[in-house]
C-alpha cells in the first residue's frame, strides 16, 4: 500500500468535504425553473433578445414569480414580482448589491471604470459618494436653469426649425446637457462632435455589456481565445472599443481642467468637485475616481433619458386623444404668454399620469441592471446560492395583469381618477422598479424625471405631434416597434410630423432662444 503523506490526506479530505457540501447544496430546494440539462443547463433556452418578455411568459407557464436557471458556470435568479424584489434587493441589500462581471466589457474590452458595473465595495462606494455630493436631489433646483436653457435653445428651437431631424435633436440635447453638467464644456446646438463621438464610444460599451451581442458573455472561457485565431474578431473589436472609451474619459476631462486653469470654467461637476478637493492633502487634479465618475455621468444619463422621452413621444403620437388632453391641461396652467417652467409641473396631474404610463408601458431598462448575491441565502423556503446573478424583471412587474389590467395597452387613466393622481396603486413606476433597487438604485432618477416632465410639457405646449402622411395626404398608422438589445428598450426610429400648434405664437415664444452660438 502506498504511503500517504499528511498533505495528500489533507487535500483528499478537503476535496471530499467540498464534494459533500456541493451535493448538499444541490439537494436543497432551488426556486422553480425550466428543466436544466447536463452541461448546458438552460443556455439553449434563453433568447439573446427581449429576455424580459421571455422570462415574463416563462413565469406564467411555470406559475411562479421567482425562477432559477443555469447557464454553464452561472446560476440566475429571475424576479417577476415587485414585492419579491423589494424583499431581496431592498430589505436584504447587504447581500444583494454586488454586480456580476460582464466578460466582454470587463475582460475583453478591459473597461472596469463605470461604477454602475463595479463590484460592491469601497471603490464603488467612493465613486457613488462623489456623484451624490454634486448631483443630489437637494441641488436639483440649482440645475433647473441649465435644464431650461438646453431644452429651449437645444431642443425646442431645433424642433421648430428642423423638425424632420427630431431624433438627432433629442440626442444632441440630452448628450449636450450631460456634457455641460459634467465638464462645463461648450456644446454645439446641432451635431456637436463630442456628443457624436461619445455616442459611438458608449454604443461600443453598451454592446459589450449586452448579454446577447457577444458569445463570450454566454461562454466566458472564450475570453482566453488568442487574438490571432479565426473567430476572435470580438477581441480586436474589444481593443478598438477600449481605445475610444479611454479617449472619451481623457479628452473632455483635460479640456475641463484647462478651463479651470484659465479661470474660464463655468460651474460643473468637475470644476466644483476640484474646487472642494483643492484644500485636501494629496490633492491630485488627475484623480482617477473623479475622472471615472465624470465619464459615468454621460454614460448613464444620455441614452436612458432619451429613450424615456422618445417612448413618451411615440405614445402620444399613437394616442391623439391623450395628446389633446395634455395640451388642454398645459394650456390651462401656463396660459398663452410664456413657456412652461418647473413651477408648473406640480399642477400638471394628467401629464404626470401620462409620464408614469409611458415609463410603465416601455420600461427603459426592462431587466434593470443585474445584481449578484454575495452569500448563500434562503427565501420562501428556497435556497439561493452565493454568486447567483439576480435579474429584476422590471417589464414583468410593470406588465403584471393583476396590478395593471390589459398591460400592453397604453392607458394613463390607470394613474388618475377625477383629475387627482391615485395614491392607492400597488406600484407607481416613478418610484418602484423603473430606477432599480436597494443600494444600487439609480442615483440620477430625479434628474431624469425633471427633464422628462419639462420636455414633455414644453413640447406639447408648442407642437402637435402627428402621424406621417402618404402620397395621397392620408395619415399612415404608426406601429410601436419597441426593441430591446437586453440592456435598454427604445422605440425603433419612427416618423412623425412636428407642427407648431394653431393659435400659438410659437416663433414669438421661442425668439429669445434662437441662434447658433454654442450652449
Ligand atoms: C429615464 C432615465 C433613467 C432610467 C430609467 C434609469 C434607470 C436605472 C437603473 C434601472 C439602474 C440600475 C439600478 C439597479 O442596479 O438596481 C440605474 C443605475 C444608474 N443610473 Fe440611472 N436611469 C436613468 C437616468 C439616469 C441619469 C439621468 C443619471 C445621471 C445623471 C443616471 C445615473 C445612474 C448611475 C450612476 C447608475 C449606477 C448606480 C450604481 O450602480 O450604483 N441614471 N439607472
Amino acid at each position: 500500500m502506498p504511503h500517504l503523506d499528511i498533505t495528500t490526506v489533507l487535500v483528499i479530505s478537503l476535496c471530499f468535504i467540498a464534494h459533500i457540501s456541493y451535493r448538499y447544496r444541490r439537494r436543497r430546494l432551488l426556486p422553480p425553473g425550466p428543466t436544466r440539462w447536463p452541461i448546458v443547463g438552460n443556455a439553449l433556452k434563453i433568447p439573446l433578445q427581449n429576455q424580459h418578455k421571455f422570462y415574463n411568459e416563462l413565469g406564467k407557464e411555470l406559475n411562479t414569480k421567482i425562477m432559477y436557471l443555469e447557464v454553464p458556470g452561472q446560476s440566475i435568479l429571475v424576479i417577476n414580482d415587485a414585492s419579491i424584489a423589494q424583499d431581496l434587493l431592498d430589505k436584504r441589500s447587504t447581500n444583494y448589491s454586488d454586480r456580476p462581471g460582464i466578460p466582454m466589457l470587463a475582460d475583453v474590452v478591459g473597461h472596469r471604470t463605470f461604477f454602475a458595473f463595479m463590484p460592491y465595495g469601497n471603490e464603488w462606494r467612493a465613486h457613488r459618494r462623489l456623484f451624490m455630493q454634486y448631483f443630489s436631489e437637494k441641488s436639483l433646483p440649482q440645475m433647473h436653469e441649465k435644464f431650461l436653457e438646453f431644452l429651449r435653445k437645444g431642443l425646442l428651437c431645433n424642433f421648430l426649425e428642423y423638425p424632420e431631424d427630431f431624433m438627432h435633436h433629442m440626442r444632441n440635447w440630452i448628450g449636450g446637457l450631460s456634457t455641460s453638467m459634467t465638464y462645463g464644456l461648450p456644446v454645439q446646438r446641432q451635431h456637436d462632435p463630442l456628443i457624436h463621438f461619445a455616442e459611438r464610444a458608449l454604443g461600443g460599451s453598451a454592446a459589450a455589456a449586452s448579454p446577447g451581442r457577444f458569445l463570450v458573455n454566454v461562454l466566458p472561457w472564450l475570453k482566453y481565445v488568442p487574438d490571432w485565431m479565426p473567430g476572435a474578431g470580438f477581441k480586436r473589436l474589444g481593443k478598438q472599443i477600449m481605445k475610444e472609451l479611454v479617449q472619451l474619459r481623457e479628452e473632455p476631462y483635460q479640456a475641463a481642467l484647462e478651463m479651470i486653469d484659465n479661470g474660464t470654467a463655468p460651474p460643473s461637476f468637475v470644476s466644483d468637485t476640484i474646487e472642494k478637493m483643492r484644500d485636501k492633502p494629496n490633492f491630485d487634479p488627475q484623480d482617477a475616481c473623479l475622472k471615472q465618475t465624470a465619464e459615468q455621468v454621460f454614460g448613464a444619463a444620455s441614452d436612458t433619458t432619451r429613450s424615456a422621452v422618445s417612448t413618451f413621444l411615440l405614445a402620444i403620437l399613437m394616442h391623439s386623444e391623450v395628446q389633446k388632453k395634455v395640451q388642454q391641461e398645459v394650456d390651462s396652467v401656463v396660459g398663452p404668454d410664456r413657456l412652461p417652467d418647473f413651477s408648473d409641473i406640480p399642477s400638471l396631474n394628467y401629464l404626470a399620469a401620462v409620464i408614469k404610463e409611458s415609463l410603465r408601458w416601455n420600461p427603459v431598462l426592462p431587466t434593470a441592471l443585474p445584481h449578484l448575491v454575495t452569500e448563500d441565502d434562503e427565501y420562501m423556503g428556497y435556497f439561493i446560492p452565493k454568486g447567483t446573478i439576480v435579474m429584476p424583471n422590471t417589464y414583468a412587474m410593470l406588465h403584471d395583469e393583476q396590478v395593471f389590467p390589459d398591460p400592453e395597452t397604453f392607458d394613463p387613466e390607470r394613474f388618475i381618477k377625477d383629475g387627482v393622481l391615485r395614491d392607492d396603486l400597488q406600484i407607481d413606476p416613478e418610484n418602484v422598479a423603473t430606477f432599480g433597487w436597494g443600494r444600487r438604485i439609480c442615483p440620477g432618477s430625479h434628474i431624469a424625471l425633471a427633464n422628462l416632465s419639462i420636455a414633455a410639457a414644453s413640447l406639447l405646449y408648442l407642437f402637435d405631434i402627428l402621424p406621417p402622411l402618404d402620397g395621397d395626404g392620408n395619415s399612415i398608422a404608426v406601429v410601436a416597434n419597441l426593441s430591446s438589445d437586453n440592456v435598454g428598450s427604445e422605440p425603433e426610429n419612427f416618423e412623425c410630423r412636428i407642427i407648431p400648434r394653431k393659435g400659438k405664437d410659437v416663433h414669438g415664444l421661442l425668439k429669445d432662444y434662437m441662434g447658433t452660438d454654442p450652449l
